[in-house]
Order: structure tokens, then C-alpha cells, then sequence
């Protein structure tokens, strides 16, 4: 494993994140699993080193821009594909219980080896789509957090992560920074749906000029039973 990590080292110090020796051994090791079985199935687009570290892991570590990640909480990573943001942020927050959660069963099976290889502990795999696991009570507003990146416009999350969220908990999403138009067509679905944004954080990567955003959305009341409707309809007819 002989990778320049100056990149990553300056990114985590841009954002204010201490790895030991063994956490940074974990992200190679995940980078190394992500591009072999990439060869044999459709997990990234990214390959390269330096872009993996820009666009996947430190993306993916962003968030403590606008989450306190050093307390134990409950986190929901909806829609993870090959791991992102979940399995960076485990990584590098050990103290996070995260279930990460996919429609499609193969990214599960490798996420579930990557648990493996890298014993992280508290952390689960689920294979499920939002519209049915967010009905299951296991699931049904049990989490502190919700994360999603990348699966989905604002409305058709908030009602695939909204009902997966406690009272008083946390929906965030990774956007890019041009969030504005869909976040007002989002805004009747948010409120129907039990949430109200309580910020929309606008910045940029450490090193980098991809511009990004964090959508913030407060869970201020239960999430009406008739929601999520059934598989599809979030993304067919999304609430406005
Ligand atoms: C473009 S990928 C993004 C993956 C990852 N979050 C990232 O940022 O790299 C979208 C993922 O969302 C999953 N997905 C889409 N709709 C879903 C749903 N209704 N429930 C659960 N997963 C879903 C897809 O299977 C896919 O793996």
C-alpha cells in the first residue's frame, strides 16, 4: 500500500479531523476493496486515488461542518451504495451507530465485507428500499440522523428519510451548491411530511472547487402513517 497521502492528510486538517495510523490503514483498505470489486461490478465511477480521497472520503467527512459526530447517535445512511457517506464516517467516528441501507442486494454484500475486513463494530448492512423498510417499526423513526447522498431530489428523499427520523432528530442531505430551486418545490412535502429546514449550508471542499451543500432538515412532528407511499411514488409524483 504506497499511496501519497498528502492530499488526504491536508483535507482531514482543513477539516479539523485527527486519524490515528490505524484509521488512515482502514480508508486504504477500503480504497483497495471499492477498485477490485469495482472491476466486477458498478460500485464507482471514480477510481483514481487522489479523487477517490476528494470526492468519496472527504465529501463523504464534510459533514462535520454541520454535525456534531463525537457523541454515540443513532445514523441512517439511506441509499449508501458503495459505502458513501456512511462507511467514511464510520471510519473516522467509531463512536457512531450506523445502519447503512441499499435497494440493490449486491452493494450490500460487499459493504458487508467490508464490515467484516475492517471489523468495524456497530454498524449494520440492510438491504431495503426506503418506501418499505421506513414502514418496518425496527426502522420507523428510530434514528437521531438520517444522512443521503447523491439518490434522489430533495422532496423525493425527505420522503424516503423523514419517516425513518425521531422527533427532535436530524435529516441531512449532501447536495451540490445549486440547491435553491429544488429546495422550493421541496419545502409543502418537508412541512407535510413532519420536518422544517433549519439550515442550508453552502461551502467548498478542502483543496478543491467543487462546490457543495448541506441541506438541514429538524424533525418538529411525527411523520403521517400514509407516508412513505408505496415503491415508486416518491420518485413518480414527488410531494409539492
Ligand atoms: C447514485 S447512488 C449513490 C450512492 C452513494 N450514496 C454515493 O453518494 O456514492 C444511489 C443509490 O441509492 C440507492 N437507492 C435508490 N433508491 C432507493 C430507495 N428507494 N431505497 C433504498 N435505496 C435506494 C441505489 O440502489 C444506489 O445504490
Amino acid at each position: 500500500m504506497n499511496y501519497n497521502l498528502n492530499r488526504f492528510y491536508h483535507g482531514l486538517q482543513e477539516l479539523d479531523i485527527n486519524l490515528s495510523e490505524d484509521q488512515i490503514k482502514q480508508f486504504l483498505i477500503y480504497y483497495e476493496m471499492l477498485i477490485e470489486k469495482n472491476k466486477v461490478m458498478n460500485l464507482t465511477a471514480i477510481t483514481e486515488f487522489d479523487e477517490v480521497v476528494e470526492k468519496h472520503f472527504l465529501d463523504s467527512l464534510s459533514l462535520v461542518e454541520v454535525a456534531d459526530l463525537h457523541k454515540s447517535q443513532k445514523v441512517l445512511d439511506l441509499g449508501t451504495g458503495a459505502g458513501f457517506p456512511g462507511i467514511p464516517l464510520k471510519i473516522a467516528f467509531p463512536e457512531l451507530e450506523i445502519t447503512l441501507m441499499d435497494s440493490l442486494n449486491k452493494r450490500i454484500l460487499f459493504l458487508q465485507d467490508v464490515i467484516d475486513e475492517l471489523s468495524l463494530e456497530n454498524v449494520e448492512a440492510v438491504h431495503g428500499r426506503a418506501e418499505e423498510a421506513a414502514r418496518n417499526k425496527n426502522y420507523r423513526e428510530q434514528f437521531d440522523l438520517c444522512l443521503s447522498r447523491a439518490v434522489a431530489n430533495i422532496s423525493t428523499l425527505s420522503e424516503y428519510c423523514l419517516p425513518f427520523v425521531k422527533v427532535g432528530g436530524v435529516f441531512i442531505s449532501y447536495k451540490s451548491s445549486n440547491i435553491d430551486k429544488e429546495l422550493d418545490q421541496g419545502k409543502k412535502g418537508i412541512y407535510l411530511l413532519g420536518g422544517k429546514v433549519s439550515d442550508v449550508h453552502k461551502f467548498s471542499l478542502p483543496d478543491s472547487d467543487l462546490q457543495r451543500s448541506f441541506v438541514v432538515i429538524q424533525k418538529e412532528k411525527k411523520t403521517p402513517k400514509a407516508y412513505p407511499r408505496k415503491a415508486g411514488m416518491p420518485s413518480k409524483d414527488p410531494l409539492h
